[in-house]
């Protein structure tokens, strides 16, 4: 069992209304950890009958919530943003333990979720509105901003618990209650949330947890008419099938889905700095990340010497659990996980890739794949297409910007990009001709809660974090105010 500081955060139970609870027929989910395969604990097995109460609950709660002040609000959250930070050795704990991840990273993604907190329980305060001078005489304009109303949320295992606050806290601090489905591999960083939710006061049924089967609880957010707009990220097929079924009551969607994120090096980049922030984007969370570089492409001419940079730094990596000192990666999350990097290793090679380093399960077993690196790697390969999910960095060749511009938008997907130049012209002409969301230039890591995080295509629909990201939780409302 986990050495928790407060063993009280570690809860197998669902958070419905205020209350902590079984499924209706006492179901339970397993949760394993995937270092080791050790059962960590159950949580309910719960679907519609559960999600329809939690979302009822909801509703009920709403009108209170969102009559509260947004300065009241944000004091509120305020406090659930403290209690995370002095809870944040448990959290991470509770988040290694589920999802792999390294402590360092997990403490570093609890602060990043508590950051969303802190960020929106301000913003919830410049919901501003609008006057618009009149064309009449007679009337007036004015344009208010008011909460949406009940929200529900779908968020992926990769990051357990900052993708669940970069939904709740602008819901919350728009005056949203928000009705939340956790993936089922991490359930328990989500519901350790909850406790620090009830203890910071935020009211019963303004913030439930519901889990177990995702169609059943996703059946129930998508069609029940009561919610009135859905937030979720995760893979881009899914996001297709929530946008279908919600299209029944027209629900407003935020979708986080799927990217492919190329990484580009040109002949004039800083190769230390290109080589640490491939590093930073591809290896991040063993590469299970939506932002993380997909496809390296680097120019002829530093080709070699990048290669063999990179493959240096990569031999520095400590594969292990992510409780033991010094680890740098842990494993994937599963054994789907590590059998789709295994597909794209024998892909690439059986069509010309070189494996420069790694290639293979990790020697510790369970769901550990050793940290890759692929050279001659060609757009007829699927790692080309599709998502690795997984710590494998194949490299291209490109020779002209023209070239590698075609190639990197060469995808359905359009959430992060990435190159490293020191053109000035250059990084103009290819940071606006690159079809992403996002773009880092001359960095790996671009996430943060002030700027807003999205994609364009497949990769989405709306914006997370930032000013941007409280507008998805807030319709506009136009009063005309005549007999002036
Ligand atoms: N754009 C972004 O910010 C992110 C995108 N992703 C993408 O998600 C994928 C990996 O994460 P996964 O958890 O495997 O994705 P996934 O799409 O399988 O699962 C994400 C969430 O959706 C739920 N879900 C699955 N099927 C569902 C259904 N029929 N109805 C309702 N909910 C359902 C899961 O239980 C989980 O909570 C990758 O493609 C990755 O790129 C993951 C994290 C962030
Ligand atoms: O789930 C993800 O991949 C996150 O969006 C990655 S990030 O926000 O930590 O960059």
């Amino acid at each position: 069992m986990l050495q928790l500081k407060d063993p009280a955060l570690l809860r197998q139970q669902a958070f419905v209304n205020g209350q902590w609870c079984d499924a209706d027929q006492g179901e339970r989910l397993a949760v394993h950890n995937p270092a080791n395969g050790e059962l960590l604990g159950h949580v309910p097995l719960m679907g519609a009958a559960e999600t329809r109460r939690a979302i009822e609950a909801a509703n009920a709660a709403w009108p209170a919530w969102k009559k509260k002040t947004a300065k009241e609000r944000s004091a509120i959250l305020r406090r659930w943003y403290e209690l995370m930070l002095a809870n944040t050795d448990d959290l991470a704990l509770i988040m290694t333990a589920e999802q792999g991840k390294p402590l360092a990273e997990a403490r570093g993604e609890i602060g990043y979720a508590a950051s969303f907190i802190e960020w929106f329980a301000e913003e919830g305060k410049r919901t501003y509105g609008d006057t618009i001078p009149s064309p009449s005489p007679s009337n007036r304009i004015v344009v208010i901003k008011e909460a949406i109303g009940v929200c529900a949320a779908i968020t992926p295992w990769n990051f357990p618990a900052a993708m669940i606050t970069r939904k709740a806290g602008p819901a919350l601090a728009a005056g949203c209650p928000m009705v939340l489905k956790p993936a089922e591999a991490t359930p328990f960083s989500a519901l350790a949330l909850a406790v620090l939710a009830e203890r910071a006061g935020i009211p019963a049924g303004v913030f439930s947890v519901v889990t177990g089967t995702p169609k059943g609880i996703g059946g129930e957010m998508t069609s029940n008419p009561i919610v009135r707009k859905i937030s979720f990220t995760g893979s881009t097929g899914v996001g297709k099938l929530l946008m279908q079924q919600s299209a029944s009551s027209i629900k407003k969607l935020s979708l986080e889905l799927g990217g492919n994120a190329p990484f580009i090096v040109f002949d004039d980049a800083d190769l230390d700095a290109a080589v640490e922030g491939a590093i930073a984007s591809k290896y991040r969370n063993a590469g299970q990340t939506c932002v993380c570089a997909n496809r390296i492409y680097v120019q002829d001419g530093v080709y070699d010497a990048f290669a063999a940079k990179l493959v240096e730094a990569v031999k520095k990596f400590k594969v292990g659990q992510g409780t033991e000192e010094g680890v740098t990666q842990g494993p994937l999350i599963n054994e789907q996980a590590v059998q789709k990097v295994e597909q794209h290793v024998a892909d690439a090679v059986a069509k010309g890739a070189r494996v420069l380093l790694g290639g293979k399960r990790h020697a510790l077993g369970h769901s550990f794949f050793e940290p890759t690196v692929l050279a001659d790697v060609t757009p007829a390969m699927q790692v080309a297409r599709e998502e690795t999910f997984g710590p494998m960095a194949p490299l291209f060749r490109f020779k002209t910007d023209e070239e590698v511009l075609a190639l990197a938008n060469d995808t359905e997907f359009g959430l992060a990009s990435y190159f490293y130049s020191r053109d000035i012209g250059r990084i103009w002409r290819v940071a606006e001709g690159l079809e992403s969301g996002m773009v880092g230039i001359n960095t790996g890591l671009i996430s943060n809660e002030v700027a807003p995080f999205g994609g364009v295509k497949q990769s989405g629909l709306g914006r997370e974090g930032s000013h941007y990201g409280i507008d998805d939780y807030l319709v506009v409302k136009y009063l005309c105010m005549g007999g002036i």
